[in-house]
């Protein structure tokens, strides 16, 4: 094994750990056991995206990275102090700027599915930069994909106030990765499909 991938491994164990004491601390705000996200994520499933965002001289005749939100519970963004993650907040999107030295953490859906809608995820897209290369790593968390994802059973009440319905997350990422799908419609979509249900 070359040098690279072991960092890489030792990248991704020092991040899954990270990972695992934000999901603790996030069971207990929700009234859970401790362990309880960990224990739906099972062995779970890492998935890693390495983004290249080389400089633009025109960038409002750019793409960008289209606005989306992340389909695990969790992801983990570091970059290379280029600015250019925008959040959507109240249909306003702001400019996020890097701190030195640290992570950004987003909220993905799977997250939002287990909590029930407690937690939101965070639309979120990313800007070219005139000059300067810009370089992100984003690795989100989630369950094992053959598993099914819906809200916490201690967090529903009685069936009817589920507000996603089940869905094998292996099938969520694949609606979710679809070309059509922008913003948070895909999230949208299996809350309506609920809806329908109840
Ligand atoms: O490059 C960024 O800041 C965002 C990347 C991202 O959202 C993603 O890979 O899912
Ligand atoms: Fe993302």
């Amino acid at each position: 094994m070359s040098p690279v991938s072991n960092v890489a491994r030792e990248y991704l164990e020092r991040v899954w750990e990270m990972a695992m004491k934000i999901f603790e601390a996030i069971s207990e705000v929700l009234g859970l056991e401790k362990g309880y996200i960990e224990e739906c994520l099972g062995e779970g499933v890492q998935i890693l995206a390495s983004n290249y965002y080389p400089p633009c001289p025109e960038p409002h005749k750019t793409l960008w990275l289209a606005a989306h939100s992340d389909h695990g519970a969790l992801t983990f963004l570091t970059q290379n102090g280029v600015d250019g993650l925008q959040i959507k907040h109240h249909q306003t999107w702001y400019a996020v700027h890097h701190v030195p030295g640290s992570f950004l953490v987003n909220i993905g859906d799977y997250l939002e599915i287990l909590s029930n809608g407690r937690y939101k995820s965070v639309e979120h897209r990313a800007t070219v930069n005139v000059q300067r290369t810009r370089i992100s790593i984003a690795v989100g968390h989630g369950p094992q994909l053959s598993s099914f994802i819906g809200p916490a059973s201690p967090l529903v009440a009685d069936k009817g106030s589920a507000q996603y319905g089940p869905i094998k997350y292996k099938d969520y990422i694949q609606i979710q990765q679809s070309s059509t799908v922008r913003g948070k419609t895909a999230l949208l979509a299996l809350k309506a499909q609920q809806n329908e249900l109840i």
